[in-house]
Protein backbone atom coordinates (compact mmCIF):
# COMPACT_ATOMS: atom_id res chain seq x y z
CA UNK A 1 0.00 0.00 0.00
CA UNK A 2 1.27 3.82 -1.06
CA UNK A 3 0.19 7.15 -0.21
CA UNK A 4 1.25 10.41 -0.42
CA UNK A 5 1.10 13.22 2.57
CA UNK A 6 2.94 16.29 2.97
CA UNK A 7 5.56 15.33 5.87
CA UNK A 8 6.32 11.94 7.51
CA UNK A 9 7.60 12.63 10.72
CA UNK A 10 9.36 9.03 12.37
CA UNK A 11 9.46 9.18 16.05
CA UNK A 12 6.38 10.27 17.99
CA UNK A 13 8.79 11.49 21.59
CA UNK A 14 8.28 14.94 22.52
CA UNK A 15 10.56 16.28 19.49
CA UNK A 16 9.34 14.73 16.73
CA UNK A 17 5.50 15.88 18.13
CA UNK A 18 6.90 18.75 18.19
CA UNK A 19 7.95 18.89 14.12
CA UNK A 20 4.55 17.48 13.63
CA UNK A 21 3.05 20.12 15.60
CA UNK A 22 4.15 22.61 13.75
CA UNK A 23 4.19 21.78 10.02
CA UNK A 24 0.37 20.67 11.12
CA UNK A 25 -0.49 24.36 12.76
CA UNK A 26 0.99 25.77 9.16
CA UNK A 27 -1.61 24.10 6.93
CA UNK A 28 0.53 20.69 6.01
CA UNK A 29 -0.77 17.07 5.99
CA UNK A 30 1.25 15.27 8.43
CA UNK A 31 2.09 11.35 9.42
CA UNK A 32 3.56 10.48 12.65
CA UNK A 33 4.95 6.91 12.68
CA UNK A 34 5.05 5.31 16.04
CA UNK A 35 6.26 2.29 17.18
CA UNK A 36 5.96 2.12 20.74
CA UNK A 37 4.55 5.46 23.16
CA UNK A 38 3.86 8.41 21.78
CA UNK A 39 5.65 10.96 24.05
CA UNK A 40 8.64 9.05 24.08
CA UNK A 41 11.18 8.36 26.68
CA UNK A 42 11.31 11.57 28.07
CA UNK A 43 7.51 11.18 28.70
CA UNK A 44 7.40 7.32 30.29
CA UNK A 45 10.85 6.09 30.69
CA UNK A 46 13.39 9.40 31.17
CA UNK A 47 12.71 12.95 32.54
CA UNK A 48 9.07 12.69 33.54
CA UNK A 49 9.52 9.54 36.36
CA UNK A 50 13.36 10.33 37.11
CA UNK A 51 12.09 13.99 38.37
CA UNK A 52 9.07 12.34 39.61
CA UNK A 53 11.50 9.61 41.75
CA UNK A 54 13.61 12.69 42.69
CA UNK A 55 10.93 15.43 43.85
CA UNK A 56 9.36 13.93 47.50
CA UNK A 57 12.96 13.32 49.10
CA UNK A 58 14.13 16.76 48.23
CA UNK A 59 10.96 18.56 49.67
CA UNK A 60 11.60 16.06 52.45
CA UNK A 61 15.06 17.86 53.03
CA UNK A 62 14.08 20.85 52.16
CA UNK A 63 11.50 20.74 54.93
CA UNK A 64 14.28 19.64 57.34
CA UNK A 65 16.78 22.20 56.71
CA UNK A 66 14.58 24.89 58.48
CA UNK A 67 13.88 25.15 61.88
CA UNK A 68 10.57 24.95 62.44
CA UNK A 69 9.22 22.51 59.83
CA UNK A 70 12.17 20.36 61.22
CA UNK A 71 10.66 19.62 64.24
CA UNK A 72 7.39 18.63 62.03
CA UNK A 73 9.08 15.96 60.05
CA UNK A 74 8.74 13.01 62.19
CA UNK A 75 8.78 10.25 59.83
CA UNK A 76 10.55 8.83 56.93
CA UNK A 77 9.87 8.76 52.97
CA UNK A 78 6.59 6.87 51.88
CA UNK A 79 8.19 5.20 48.81
CA UNK A 80 4.83 3.39 47.94
CA UNK A 81 3.48 7.01 47.59
CA UNK A 82 6.35 7.95 45.68
CA UNK A 83 6.30 5.44 43.05
CA UNK A 84 2.31 6.18 43.20
CA UNK A 85 2.54 9.59 42.16
CA UNK A 86 5.27 8.79 39.60
CA UNK A 87 2.66 6.30 37.55
CA UNK A 88 -0.04 8.88 37.71
CA UNK A 89 3.30 11.00 36.38
CA UNK A 90 3.65 8.96 33.24
CA UNK A 91 -0.09 7.79 33.15
CA UNK A 92 0.51 4.03 33.76
CA UNK A 93 2.43 3.99 30.54
CA UNK A 94 -0.45 4.12 27.98
CA UNK A 95 -0.35 7.02 25.85
CA UNK A 96 -3.83 7.42 25.23
CA UNK A 97 -4.11 11.25 26.25
CA UNK A 98 -0.69 11.99 24.14
CA UNK A 99 -2.98 10.05 20.91
CA UNK A 100 -5.59 12.10 22.22
CA UNK A 101 -3.83 15.29 21.49
CA UNK A 102 -2.56 14.18 18.10
CA UNK A 103 -6.19 13.79 17.11
CA UNK A 104 -7.06 17.20 18.23
CA UNK A 105 -4.55 18.98 16.61
CA UNK A 106 -4.74 17.20 13.40
CA UNK A 107 -1.80 15.18 13.15
CA UNK A 108 -2.63 11.61 11.76
CA UNK A 109 -0.77 8.22 13.59
CA UNK A 110 0.58 5.27 12.17
CA UNK A 111 1.78 2.56 14.13
CA UNK A 112 4.39 0.47 13.23
CA UNK A 113 8.47 0.86 12.93
CA UNK A 114 9.17 3.66 10.24
CA UNK A 115 12.02 3.13 7.39
CA UNK A 116 13.83 5.27 5.26
CA UNK A 117 13.71 3.30 1.77
CA UNK A 118 15.21 6.14 -0.37
CA UNK A 119 14.54 9.80 -1.21
CA UNK A 120 11.16 11.34 0.28
CA UNK A 121 10.18 7.22 1.16
CA UNK A 122 9.43 5.84 4.16
CA UNK A 123 8.12 2.39 5.16
CA UNK A 124 5.78 1.19 7.81
CA UNK A 125 6.04 -2.58 9.75
CA UNK A 126 2.50 -2.72 11.12
CA UNK A 127 1.54 -5.61 13.09
CA UNK A 128 -0.39 -7.76 11.68
CA UNK A 129 -1.07 -5.90 8.19
CA UNK A 130 0.69 -5.17 5.42
CA UNK A 131 3.44 -2.51 5.08
CA UNK A 132 2.87 0.70 4.29
CA UNK A 133 4.97 3.23 2.10
CA UNK A 134 4.55 6.30 2.72
CA UNK A 135 5.93 9.28 0.14
CA UNK A 136 6.57 12.93 1.35
CA UNK A 137 5.46 15.10 -1.29
CA UNK A 138 7.80 17.79 0.94
CA UNK A 139 9.85 16.57 4.01
CA UNK A 140 10.48 13.61 6.26
CA UNK A 141 11.97 14.37 9.75
CA UNK A 142 13.05 11.44 11.57
CA UNK A 143 13.42 12.02 15.28
CA UNK A 144 14.46 7.86 16.48
CA UNK A 145 15.99 9.35 20.16
CA UNK A 146 18.66 7.33 21.34
CA UNK A 147 19.46 4.03 23.51
CA UNK A 148 21.12 3.54 26.58
CA UNK A 149 24.93 2.01 25.93
CA UNK A 150 26.05 -0.99 27.47
CA UNK A 151 29.94 -1.12 27.36
CA UNK A 152 31.86 -4.17 26.71
CA UNK A 153 32.95 -4.66 30.43
CA UNK A 154 33.38 -8.96 30.54
CA UNK A 155 30.21 -10.39 32.24
CA UNK A 156 28.53 -7.23 32.19
CA UNK A 157 25.84 -7.67 29.47
CA UNK A 158 24.86 -11.47 30.91
CA UNK A 159 24.33 -10.02 34.67
CA UNK A 160 20.82 -8.38 33.39
CA UNK A 161 22.27 -5.07 34.29
CA UNK A 162 19.84 -1.89 34.40
CA UNK A 163 19.07 0.62 32.12
CA UNK A 164 17.61 3.94 32.90
CA UNK A 165 14.03 2.96 31.76
CA UNK A 166 14.15 -0.12 34.31
CA UNK A 167 15.79 2.61 37.13
CA UNK A 168 12.60 5.27 36.12
CA UNK A 169 9.94 2.62 35.95
CA UNK A 170 11.00 0.53 39.16
CA UNK A 171 8.55 -1.30 41.20
CA UNK A 172 10.16 -3.00 43.76
CA UNK A 173 13.23 -1.46 44.38
CA UNK A 174 16.18 -3.66 45.38
CA UNK A 175 17.93 -3.33 48.99
CA UNK A 176 21.19 -2.40 47.64
CA UNK A 177 21.84 -0.69 43.61
CA UNK A 178 25.33 -0.70 41.75
CA UNK A 179 25.89 2.38 39.35
CA UNK A 180 28.34 2.56 36.93
CA UNK A 181 29.08 5.73 35.65
CA UNK A 182 29.48 9.18 36.35
CA UNK A 183 27.07 11.40 34.31
CA UNK A 184 23.63 12.93 34.72
CA UNK A 185 21.92 9.68 35.08
CA UNK A 186 24.21 8.66 37.43
CA UNK A 187 23.79 11.43 39.88
CA UNK A 188 20.29 11.91 39.51
CA UNK A 189 19.20 8.28 39.73
CA UNK A 190 22.29 7.87 43.10
CA UNK A 191 20.12 10.38 44.64
CA UNK A 192 16.87 8.90 44.03
CA UNK A 193 17.77 6.13 45.58
CA UNK A 194 19.62 6.85 48.21
CA UNK A 195 16.69 9.31 48.91
CA UNK A 196 14.57 6.08 49.27
CA UNK A 197 17.00 4.71 51.79
CA UNK A 198 18.53 2.20 49.69
CA UNK A 199 22.20 1.25 49.97
CA UNK A 200 23.58 3.04 46.31
CA UNK A 201 27.15 2.96 45.51
CA UNK A 202 28.21 4.75 42.62
CA UNK A 203 31.34 3.39 40.27
CA UNK A 204 32.63 6.42 38.60
CA UNK A 205 36.14 6.26 36.27
CA UNK A 206 36.58 10.32 37.03
CA UNK A 207 35.03 12.84 38.73
CA UNK A 208 31.47 13.78 38.25
CA UNK A 209 29.67 15.69 35.99
CA UNK A 210 32.56 15.83 34.12
CA UNK A 211 30.55 18.43 31.51
CA UNK A 212 29.94 20.96 34.43
CA UNK A 213 32.36 23.51 36.54
CA UNK A 214 34.17 20.84 38.60
CA UNK A 215 32.75 22.30 41.78
CA UNK A 216 29.46 20.65 40.68
CA UNK A 217 31.17 17.26 40.28
CA UNK A 218 32.50 17.82 44.03
CA UNK A 219 29.51 18.75 45.24
CA UNK A 220 27.71 15.88 44.36
CA UNK A 221 29.72 13.59 45.63
CA UNK A 222 29.79 15.23 49.19
CA UNK A 223 25.87 15.68 48.50
CA UNK A 224 25.35 11.71 47.97
CA UNK A 225 27.86 10.80 50.67
CA UNK A 226 25.73 13.01 53.33
CA UNK A 227 22.89 10.78 52.42
CA UNK A 228 24.68 7.82 52.91
CA UNK A 229 25.45 6.61 49.31
CA UNK A 230 29.05 5.45 48.72
CA UNK A 231 30.44 7.08 45.41
CA UNK A 232 33.94 5.77 44.67
CA UNK A 233 35.85 8.13 41.99
CA UNK A 234 38.40 6.99 39.89
CA UNK A 235 36.80 3.28 39.96
CA UNK A 236 37.28 1.49 37.23
CA UNK A 237 35.15 -1.83 36.39
CA UNK A 238 37.03 -4.55 35.17
CA UNK A 239 33.96 -7.41 35.04
CA UNK A 240 30.24 -7.79 36.18
CA UNK A 241 28.38 -11.22 37.51
CA UNK A 242 25.84 -12.81 39.20
CA UNK A 243 26.29 -15.39 41.96
CA UNK A 244 24.21 -18.11 43.36
CA UNK A 245 22.06 -15.72 45.32
CA UNK A 246 21.23 -13.99 41.93
CA UNK A 247 23.84 -11.04 43.83
CA UNK A 248 25.90 -8.91 41.22
CA UNK A 249 29.04 -8.74 42.01
CA UNK A 250 31.32 -5.67 40.12
CA UNK A 251 34.78 -6.30 40.36
CA UNK A 252 37.14 -3.19 40.48
CA UNK A 253 40.52 -2.81 38.48
CA UNK A 254 42.31 -2.69 41.96
CA UNK A 255 41.05 -6.45 43.04
CA UNK A 256 38.01 -5.16 44.98
CA UNK A 257 34.43 -6.10 44.47
CA UNK A 258 30.71 -4.08 45.13
CA UNK A 259 28.02 -6.81 45.76
CA UNK A 260 24.25 -5.14 45.10
CA UNK A 261 20.99 -6.76 44.19
CA UNK A 262 21.09 -4.61 40.84
CA UNK A 263 23.81 -2.56 38.77
CA UNK A 264 22.21 0.43 37.05
CA UNK A 265 24.46 1.29 34.11
CA UNK A 266 24.93 4.42 33.07
CA UNK A 267 27.51 5.35 30.69
CA UNK A 268 25.92 7.26 27.53
CA UNK A 269 23.32 6.98 24.93
CA UNK A 270 23.63 5.67 21.11
CA UNK A 271 21.58 6.62 18.43
CA UNK A 272 18.58 4.49 17.31
CA UNK A 273 19.70 4.51 13.86
CA UNK A 274 20.55 0.84 13.14
CA UNK A 275 17.14 0.19 11.68
CA UNK A 276 16.05 3.12 10.37
CA UNK A 277 16.99 2.57 7.05
CA UNK A 278 18.96 5.18 6.78
CA UNK A 279 21.59 3.20 4.39
CA UNK A 280 19.03 3.45 1.20
CA UNK A 281 19.95 7.66 1.39
CA UNK A 282 23.74 7.37 1.82
CA UNK A 283 24.37 7.28 5.53
CA UNK A 284 26.05 5.41 7.82
CA UNK A 285 23.64 2.84 9.98
CA UNK A 286 24.39 3.60 14.10
CA UNK A 287 26.11 6.48 14.21
CA UNK A 288 24.75 9.79 14.74
CA UNK A 289 22.77 11.94 12.05
CA UNK A 290 24.71 15.03 11.44
CA UNK A 291 22.47 18.14 10.41
CA UNK A 292 23.40 21.48 9.70
CA UNK A 293 21.39 24.67 11.88
CA UNK A 294 18.07 23.88 10.33
CA UNK A 295 18.50 20.02 11.06
CA UNK A 296 18.75 19.36 7.09
CA UNK A 297 20.87 16.42 7.02
CA UNK A 298 24.48 16.69 5.36
CA UNK A 299 25.12 14.36 2.58
CA UNK A 300 21.69 12.62 2.72
CA UNK A 301 20.42 11.67 -0.98
CA UNK A 302 18.94 14.57 -2.87
CA UNK A 303 19.40 16.68 0.37
CA UNK A 304 21.59 19.14 -1.21
CA UNK A 305 19.19 19.52 -4.60
CA UNK A 306 16.01 19.84 -3.15
CA UNK A 307 15.85 19.83 0.84
CA UNK A 308 13.71 16.80 2.52
CA UNK A 309 15.28 14.94 5.10
CA UNK A 310 15.32 16.46 8.22
CA UNK A 311 17.20 14.31 12.07
CA UNK A 312 16.01 16.47 14.88
CA UNK A 313 16.56 15.55 18.78
CA UNK A 314 18.82 13.29 20.69
CA UNK A 315 19.60 11.86 17.10
CA UNK A 316 21.39 14.24 15.81
CA UNK A 317 23.88 14.63 19.17
CA UNK A 318 23.74 17.84 19.30
CA UNK A 319 22.14 18.56 22.69
CA UNK A 320 20.63 15.09 24.37
CA UNK A 321 18.28 17.44 26.09
CA UNK A 322 14.48 17.27 25.69
CA UNK A 323 13.44 21.18 25.91
CA UNK A 324 16.65 21.28 23.16
CA UNK A 325 15.31 19.36 20.84
CA UNK A 326 12.01 20.74 20.71
CA UNK A 327 13.73 24.08 20.02
CA UNK A 328 14.81 22.47 17.12
CA UNK A 329 11.71 21.14 16.28
CA UNK A 330 10.33 24.12 16.14
CA UNK A 331 12.55 25.65 13.58
CA UNK A 332 12.39 22.61 11.61
CA UNK A 333 8.18 22.52 11.73
CA UNK A 334 8.16 26.10 10.75
CA UNK A 335 11.24 25.84 8.27
CA UNK A 336 9.71 22.70 6.47
CA UNK A 337 6.01 24.51 6.04
CA UNK A 338 7.84 28.00 4.99
CA UNK A 339 9.63 26.02 1.99
CA UNK A 340 6.21 23.81 1.43
CA UNK A 341 4.44 27.04 0.98
CA UNK A 342 6.82 29.23 -0.65
CA UNK A 343 6.78 31.51 2.25
CA UNK A 344 10.68 33.26 3.52
CA UNK A 345 12.93 31.13 4.94
CA UNK A 346 15.15 32.79 7.60
CA UNK A 347 18.38 30.75 8.26
CA UNK A 348 20.89 33.45 8.91
CA UNK A 349 22.36 32.76 13.11
CA UNK A 350 19.19 33.13 15.55
CA UNK A 351 16.90 33.40 12.91
CA UNK A 352 13.40 31.80 12.75
CA UNK A 353 14.11 28.34 11.19
CA UNK A 354 17.99 27.62 12.90
CA UNK A 355 18.85 25.89 16.86
CA UNK A 356 21.69 28.79 16.77
CA UNK A 357 21.62 28.32 20.85
CA UNK A 358 22.95 24.92 20.68
CA UNK A 359 26.23 26.17 20.17
CA UNK A 360 26.49 28.51 22.82
CA UNK A 361 23.19 28.76 25.14
CA UNK A 362 22.63 24.94 26.16
CA UNK A 363 20.63 25.20 29.48
CA UNK A 364 20.82 21.88 32.13
CA UNK A 365 19.47 21.19 35.06
CA UNK A 366 20.55 18.30 37.06
CA UNK A 367 18.06 17.29 40.14
CA UNK A 368 20.75 15.72 42.19
CA UNK A 369 21.61 16.61 45.90
CA UNK A 370 22.45 19.04 45.36
CA UNK A 371 20.98 20.56 42.18
CA UNK A 372 23.71 21.57 39.49
CA UNK A 373 22.22 23.82 36.92
CA UNK A 374 24.52 25.28 33.96
CA UNK A 375 24.46 27.30 30.57
CA UNK A 376 26.80 28.31 27.88
CA UNK A 377 30.36 27.65 28.52
CA UNK A 378 32.19 26.49 31.56
CA UNK A 379 35.57 28.85 32.13
CA UNK A 380 38.00 25.49 30.98
CA UNK A 381 35.77 24.88 27.59
CA UNK A 382 35.80 28.92 27.00
CA UNK A 383 39.47 28.85 27.02
CA UNK A 384 39.72 25.71 25.38
CA UNK A 385 37.28 27.73 22.47
CA UNK A 386 40.39 30.50 22.28
CA UNK A 387 38.03 33.18 24.52
CA UNK A 388 39.33 35.68 26.64
CA UNK A 389 37.36 35.07 29.85
CA UNK A 390 37.09 36.73 33.52
CA UNK A 391 35.23 34.51 35.91
CA UNK A 392 33.66 35.34 38.96
CA UNK A 393 32.52 33.17 41.73
CA UNK A 394 30.08 33.29 44.91
CA UNK A 395 29.14 31.30 47.80
CA UNK A 396 25.53 31.18 47.84
CA UNK A 397 25.47 30.68 51.27
CA UNK A 398 26.32 34.36 51.83
CA UNK A 399 23.09 35.63 50.04
CA UNK A 400 20.34 36.38 52.54
CA UNK A 401 17.58 34.44 50.25
CA UNK A 402 19.72 31.60 50.19
CA UNK A 403 19.87 31.95 54.02
CA UNK A 404 16.32 31.91 54.59
CA UNK A 405 15.57 29.54 52.06
CA UNK A 406 17.34 26.72 53.73
CA UNK A 407 19.40 26.96 57.58
CA UNK A 408 23.11 26.89 56.58
CA UNK A 409 22.50 26.97 53.12
CA UNK A 410 25.60 25.61 50.99
CA UNK A 411 26.06 26.39 47.52
CA UNK A 412 28.08 28.23 44.88
CA UNK A 413 27.76 30.40 41.55
CA UNK A 414 29.92 31.29 38.80
CA UNK A 415 29.42 33.70 35.81
CA UNK A 416 31.94 33.34 33.01
CA UNK A 417 32.57 36.22 30.63
CA UNK A 418 33.94 37.14 27.78
CA UNK A 419 36.55 39.55 28.41
CA UNK A 420 36.44 41.47 25.18
CA UNK A 421 32.98 41.77 24.48
CA UNK A 422 31.88 42.35 28.10
CA UNK A 423 29.14 39.79 27.95
CA UNK A 424 27.94 36.47 29.71
CA UNK A 425 28.54 33.46 27.84
CA UNK A 426 28.40 30.93 30.77
CA UNK A 427 26.92 30.25 33.87
CA UNK A 428 26.63 27.53 36.93
CA UNK A 429 24.70 27.23 39.90
CA UNK A 430 24.94 24.61 42.39
CA UNK A 431 22.93 24.62 46.06
CA UNK A 432 18.66 23.93 47.13
CA UNK A 433 16.59 25.23 44.61
CA UNK A 434 18.71 26.63 41.90
CA UNK A 435 17.13 25.59 38.66
CA UNK A 436 15.01 28.48 38.57
CA UNK A 437 18.13 30.92 38.29
CA UNK A 438 18.78 29.55 34.98
CA UNK A 439 16.59 31.23 32.49
CA UNK A 440 17.91 34.55 33.81
CA UNK A 441 21.56 33.59 32.81
CA UNK A 442 20.20 31.89 29.87
CA UNK A 443 18.23 35.12 28.72
CA UNK A 444 21.84 37.40 29.24
CA UNK A 445 23.75 34.77 27.35
CA UNK A 446 21.16 34.68 24.10
CA UNK A 447 20.40 38.39 24.13
CA UNK A 448 24.35 39.42 24.86
CA UNK A 449 23.35 41.36 27.25
CA UNK A 450 26.51 43.50 28.32
CA UNK A 451 27.54 43.24 32.11
CA UNK A 452 28.04 46.76 33.04
CA UNK A 453 23.93 46.94 31.71
CA UNK A 454 23.19 44.26 34.35
CA UNK A 455 23.68 45.80 36.97
CA UNK A 456 20.09 47.85 36.50
CA UNK A 457 18.42 44.49 36.29
CA UNK A 458 17.80 44.43 40.36
CA UNK A 459 17.14 41.08 41.64
CA UNK A 460 14.00 41.09 44.56
CA UNK A 461 15.58 41.24 48.18
CA UNK A 462 15.49 38.57 49.86
CA UNK A 463 15.56 35.91 47.12
CA UNK A 464 18.11 33.61 46.07
CA UNK A 465 18.80 35.81 42.49
CA UNK A 466 20.54 38.19 45.03
CA UNK A 467 23.32 35.77 43.73
CA UNK A 468 23.21 37.88 40.55
CA UNK A 469 24.14 40.99 42.67
CA UNK A 470 27.23 39.31 44.04
CA UNK A 471 28.43 38.09 40.95
CA UNK A 472 28.50 41.46 39.51
CA UNK A 473 30.11 43.13 42.57
CA UNK A 474 32.68 40.06 42.10
CA UNK A 475 33.11 41.53 38.66
CA UNK A 476 33.65 45.03 39.60
CA UNK A 477 31.07 48.21 39.16
CA UNK A 478 31.90 49.78 36.12
CA UNK A 479 33.84 52.80 36.73
CA UNK A 480 34.89 52.09 39.95
CA UNK A 481 38.42 51.22 41.54
CA UNK A 482 37.33 47.72 41.50
CA UNK A 483 36.98 47.07 37.95
CA UNK A 484 40.79 47.94 36.78
CA UNK A 485 41.10 44.49 35.94
CA UNK A 486 43.15 44.01 32.88
CA UNK A 487 40.97 42.94 30.49
CA UNK A 488 41.65 39.50 29.43
CA UNK A 489 42.34 38.87 33.18
CA UNK A 490 40.69 36.23 34.58
CA UNK A 491 39.57 37.28 38.24
CA UNK A 492 38.64 33.95 40.59
CA UNK A 493 37.13 36.29 43.03
CA UNK A 494 34.98 34.68 45.71
CA UNK A 495 32.37 37.26 47.28
CA UNK A 496 30.65 36.77 50.40
CA UNK A 497 28.26 39.46 51.97
CA UNK A 498 27.49 42.07 49.88
CA UNK A 499 27.77 45.66 51.14
CA UNK A 500 23.99 46.07 53.45
CA UNK A 501 23.37 43.11 53.65
CA UNK A 502 24.58 40.23 56.23
CA UNK A 503 23.48 36.88 56.67
CA UNK A 504 20.84 37.15 59.24
CA UNK A 505 20.02 40.66 58.90
CA UNK A 506 16.14 40.97 58.37
CA UNK A 507 16.77 44.56 56.33
CA UNK A 508 19.47 45.75 54.09
CA UNK A 509 20.78 49.13 54.60
CA UNK A 510 20.64 51.79 51.61
C1 LIG B 1 16.92 8.89 32.79
C2 LIG B 1 16.86 10.09 31.88
C3 LIG B 1 16.40 11.28 32.38
C4 LIG B 1 16.34 12.42 31.56
N1 LIG B 1 15.91 13.58 32.10
C5 LIG B 1 15.84 14.69 31.33
C6 LIG B 1 15.38 15.92 31.86
O1 LIG B 1 15.04 16.03 33.05
N2 LIG B 1 15.31 17.00 31.04
C7 LIG B 1 15.69 16.92 29.74
O2 LIG B 1 15.61 17.93 29.03
N3 LIG B 1 16.14 15.75 29.20
C8 LIG B 1 16.22 14.64 29.96
N4 LIG B 1 16.64 13.46 29.41
C9 LIG B 1 16.93 13.41 27.96
C10 LIG B 1 15.61 13.26 27.17
O3 LIG B 1 14.92 12.13 27.61
C11 LIG B 1 15.89 13.16 25.68
O4 LIG B 1 16.75 14.21 25.29
C12 LIG B 1 14.60 13.23 24.90
O5 LIG B 1 13.72 12.18 25.23
C13 LIG B 1 14.88 13.18 23.39
O6 LIG B 1 13.69 13.30 22.69
P1 LIG B 1 13.53 12.64 21.24
O7 LIG B 1 12.14 12.94 20.82
O8 LIG B 1 14.68 13.05 20.39
O9 LIG B 1 13.68 11.08 21.49
P2 LIG B 1 12.78 10.07 22.33
O10 LIG B 1 12.16 10.72 23.48
O11 LIG B 1 13.65 8.88 22.57
O12 LIG B 1 11.61 9.67 21.34
C14 LIG B 1 11.85 8.96 20.17
C15 LIG B 1 10.60 8.20 19.78
O13 LIG B 1 10.81 7.61 18.51
C16 LIG B 1 10.28 6.28 18.51
N5 LIG B 1 10.99 5.58 17.45
C17 LIG B 1 12.32 5.35 17.35
N6 LIG B 1 12.63 4.76 16.20
C18 LIG B 1 11.46 4.60 15.54
C19 LIG B 1 11.14 4.05 14.28
N7 LIG B 1 12.07 3.57 13.47
N8 LIG B 1 9.85 4.02 13.92
C20 LIG B 1 8.87 4.50 14.74
N9 LIG B 1 9.13 5.05 15.93
C21 LIG B 1 10.41 5.10 16.33
C22 LIG B 1 10.52 5.80 19.92
O14 LIG B 1 9.65 4.74 20.24
C23 LIG B 1 10.26 7.07 20.73
O15 LIG B 1 8.90 7.16 21.09
C24 LIG B 1 16.74 12.33 30.20
C25 LIG B 1 17.21 11.12 29.69
C26 LIG B 1 17.28 10.00 30.52
C27 LIG B 1 17.78 8.71 29.95
N1 LIG C 1 18.28 16.34 34.02
C1 LIG C 1 18.58 16.15 32.75
O1 LIG C 1 18.47 17.05 31.93
C2 LIG C 1 19.03 14.81 32.29
C3 LIG C 1 18.92 13.71 33.13
C4 LIG C 1 19.38 12.49 32.68
C5 LIG C 1 19.93 12.37 31.41
N2 LIG C 1 20.01 13.46 30.63
C6 LIG C 1 20.61 13.36 29.28
O2 LIG C 1 20.83 12.01 28.98
C7 LIG C 1 22.14 11.83 28.49
C8 LIG C 1 22.67 10.51 28.94
O3 LIG C 1 23.01 10.51 30.32
P1 LIG C 1 24.14 9.55 30.87
O4 LIG C 1 24.34 9.84 32.30
O5 LIG C 1 23.86 8.17 30.43
O6 LIG C 1 25.41 10.00 30.02
P2 LIG C 1 26.53 11.08 30.32
O7 LIG C 1 27.21 11.30 29.03
O8 LIG C 1 26.00 12.22 31.10
O9 LIG C 1 27.53 10.32 31.32
C9 LIG C 1 28.15 9.11 30.98
C10 LIG C 1 29.07 8.70 32.11
O10 LIG C 1 29.49 7.36 31.90
C11 LIG C 1 30.89 7.27 32.01
N3 LIG C 1 31.32 6.18 31.14
C12 LIG C 1 31.25 6.13 29.80
N4 LIG C 1 31.71 4.93 29.36
C13 LIG C 1 32.04 4.22 30.47
C14 LIG C 1 32.56 2.91 30.67
N5 LIG C 1 32.85 2.11 29.65
N6 LIG C 1 32.78 2.51 31.95
C15 LIG C 1 32.51 3.33 32.99
N7 LIG C 1 32.01 4.57 32.85
C16 LIG C 1 31.79 5.00 31.60
C17 LIG C 1 31.40 8.64 31.61
O11 LIG C 1 32.68 8.88 32.13
C18 LIG C 1 30.32 9.54 32.22
O12 LIG C 1 30.58 9.77 33.57
C19 LIG C 1 22.93 13.00 29.01
O13 LIG C 1 23.84 13.41 28.02
C20 LIG C 1 21.94 14.07 29.29
O14 LIG C 1 21.95 15.00 28.24
C21 LIG C 1 19.58 14.67 31.04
Amino acid sequence: MEREVDVVVVGGGPVGENVADRARAAGLEVVLVEHQLVGGECSYWACVPSKTLLRSAAALRAAKRVAGSAEAVTGTLDVAAVLKRRDYWVSDWSDTGAVGWLESVGIELERGHGRLAGERRVIVGRDGTEPLTLVARHAVAVSPGSDPVIPPIPGLAGARPWTSRDATSVRHPPRRLAIIGGGVVAAEMATAYAGFGIEVTVLARSSLLRNMEPFAGDAVVAGLRGLGASVRVGASVTGVGRNDADEVIVTLDDGSTVIADEVLVATGRRPRTTALGVESVGLEPGTWIDVDDTMLVTGATGNAERPWLYAVGDVNHRALLTHQGKYQARATGDLIAARALGRPVDTAPWGAHVATADHSAVPEVVFAEPECVSVGFTAAAAERAGRSVRVADVELGAVSGAGILADDYEGRARLVVDAHAGTVIGATFVGQDVAELLQAATIAIVGEVPVDRLWHAVPAFPTVSEAWLRLLEALGRPGSPATQVASGDRRDDLATDGPGVTAGDGEAAA
